[in-house]
């Protein structure tokens, strides 16, 4: 048998995350560890329950009323409504039984694209970033006003580097005419040449706007990608049942089951990217595995944040078991 140990965790942003949805300014999350004979495998629960994952405080529940011995047909018999301790669990019991300890550092071959701060403080931010090798940055817009949420998009065409990619990321906050508004700009930006590239908005309109979002994709150069429609593995399907074929962005720390993902990803060959939940690097190696084996298109991973105060994860998971 194996038994099952939980750590409840809590990480401060640095900076606090701007998006649409608000300020973000700590994570909560749960490491859980199997450990059979010498055999030790870890996985990470980091809801986020405005993408309509279970709370972190459903986690826990759910953690505490579990026995100290666990078995296969419990993870694999977690409910749908429980995403996140669904991907924590399954990592958890593939680590332990398939690839033995979890990597010091997360690996793949796919590039990684950074996050930007939202509204002006992005012009001062890419040079540093662009610097440790990103090519690929996704920036915030719907948290300030359109218009100067513009002019600042005008000036970051016209200052980044030739063949960069920037990815707009609106968290379903803009109208449908500031949706058109974006996507017509792009589109003009894209023809005159500027040499960066932008590769997708993110989420324009929200989750219930499905049909506008097709429209949209159908009359713009500019690709759309859902993010918040696909959250989990129920919304993958219904929104790919209901015809999206363009950009998922899949976040495997709240999808759901990780082989139920596997599975879907290959049987429909979607155009996927895979995002950070700004989990810790127990979550992070699960999903970049994934990422590895699904990404179709080599899309940049939406892993290259530093957002921690801690230096040293490695040594951050092991306080994690002495602390109590
Ligand atoms: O995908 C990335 O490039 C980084 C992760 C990221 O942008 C997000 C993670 C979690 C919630 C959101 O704030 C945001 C997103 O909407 O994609
Ligand atoms: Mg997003």
């Amino acid at each position: 048998m194996t038994q099952f140990d939980f750590r409840p965790y809590r990480r401060r942003f640095k900076p606090p995350l701007q998006t649409n949805h608000g300020v973000w300014d700590v994570r909560d999350g749960i490491i859980i560890r199997l450990t059979s004979n010498s055999n030790v495998g870890y996985g990470e629960i980091a809801p986020i329950s405005w993408f309509g994952s279970e709370t972190v405080e459903q986690a826990l529940d759910f953690c505490r009323q579990l026995p100290k011995e666990i078995s296969e047909e419990i993870i694999f018999s977690i409910p749908d409504r429980l995403p996140a301790c669904q991907f924590g669990f399954e990592s958890a019991w593939e680590d332990i039984n398939c690839c033995k300890n979890v990597q010091i550092a997360p690996t793949t071959s796919l590039p990684y694209s950074a996050l930007l701060p939202a509204g002006k403080a992005a012009l001062s931010t890419w040079q540093s970033l662009a610097k440790d090798g990103y090519s690929t940055f996704k920036w915030k817009i719907g948290v300030y006003l359109i218009a100067e949420e513009l002019a600042i998009f005008h000036h970051l065409t016209e200052v980044l580097p030739e063949r960069v990619k920037l990815r707009l990321d609106a968290n379903g906050g803009l109208s449908y005419d500031e949706a058109n508004l974006w996507l017509y700009t792009c589109d003009r930006v894209m023809a005159t040449g500027v040499g960066v590239e932008i590769e997708y908005i993110e989420q324009p309109l929200a989750r219930e706007n499905l049909t506008e979002m097709q429209e949209l994709s159908c009359y713009y150069a500019t690709a759309i990608a859902l993010d918040e429609s696909v959250a989990n593995l129920t919304q993958l399907e219904t929104c790919y049942q209901q015809g999206w074929r363009g950009i998922f962005t899949i976040k495997p720390s709240i999808a759901g089951s990780p082989s139920r993902l596997r599975k879907f990803c290959q049987e429909h060959k979607i155009d996927a990217v895979f995002s950070s939940v700004f989990e810790t690097i127990v979550g992070k190696q699960a999903a970049l595995k994934l990422a590895a084996e699904l990404s179709l298109n080599r899309r940049a991973v939406g892993f290259g944040v530093h957002h921690w105060l801690e230096e040293n994860e490695q040594t951050w998971l092991e306080q994690l078991w002495q602390a109590c």
